[in-house]
């Protein structure tokens, strides 16, 4: 029996397009002036830190650490002081109404009805939590963040890492059996998939030929009582 469903967001529940064409280009051009600006002010004096402690540069210049941040957008890096720099300066985005965040039309009506099904829904994602928190809370549907138990980002690890859905699992008090994986990217089903958890690969684009898992490519083909193994 399914008691819970962990959904990743870039690729399964909005558009991957969305992400890279559109968030991230805005984080992009407001960072270097944004770090620069708020250095010495909370959260980002700590965010900076820890971004020194991720790279091992304790004595790090605010114009390195810059660099840096370029070099981890430019790669697609999953830093978590980055994911917090970038949750940050997307607040303004969401809020001026520059953009919403994008759900496929089949996402809402199949979380509604999980939920009515006493099913709790949890979102992954390499994203801050805050940074969810923004795009459920002005999704393409209006605030949706009720529908949600809670948010992992990468402090509970990363997503290809198996110890990662462990912690899910602990933090959650559901056994990792009865738990569901939504995820486009096949490593981190693996991953999910060795810590227990049962697992369904969304195909929103192209096809993944080097993947174990059952594929779907809409949320309205899951029923949560029927998982196939
Ligand atoms: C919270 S939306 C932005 C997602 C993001 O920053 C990202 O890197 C995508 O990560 P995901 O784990 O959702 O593939
Ligand atoms: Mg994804």
């Amino acid at each position: 029996m399914i008691r819970a469903i962990v959904t990743d967001i870039e690729g399964t529940t909005s558009d991957i397009r969305f992400v890279h064409n559109v968030l991230f280009p805005y984080a992009r051009e407001r960072l270097a002036a944004f770090v620069t600006a708020q250095q010495y002010a909370e959260p980002v004096k700590s965010i900076l830190d820890n971004l020194r402690d991720e790279i091992s540069e304790p004595n790090a210049s605010v114009s390195t650490l810059i660099d840096t941040l370029f070099t981890f957008m430019d790669e697609d890096r999953k830093s978590t002081a980055l994911k917090a720099l970038q949750g940050i300066i997307w607040q303004d985005g969401y809020v001026n109404g520059d953009f919403t965040g994008h759900l496929y039309p089949d996402v809402l009506p199949a979380l509604e009805k999980w939920k009515s099904q006493n099913i709790d829904l949890y979102v992954y994602s390499s994203g801050s939590v805050a940074a969810q928190k923004l795009l459920f809370g002005y999704s393409d549907e209006g605030d949706i963040t009720h529908l949600f138990s809670g948010y992992f980002d990468t402090h509970v690890g990363a997503k290809r890492e198996v110890q990662s859905y462990a912690n899910i699992a602990a933090q959650t008090g559901i056994a990792p059996s009865q738990i569901l994986f939504l995820s486009d990217i096949h490593q981190e089903l693996d991953a999910a998939e060795q810590a227990g958890f049962r697992t369904l690969q969304l195909i929103r684009g192209d096809e993944d030929g080097a993947s174990h898992h059952h594929q779907i490519h809409r949320f309205d083909e899951i029923n949560p009582e029927q998982i196939p193994s």
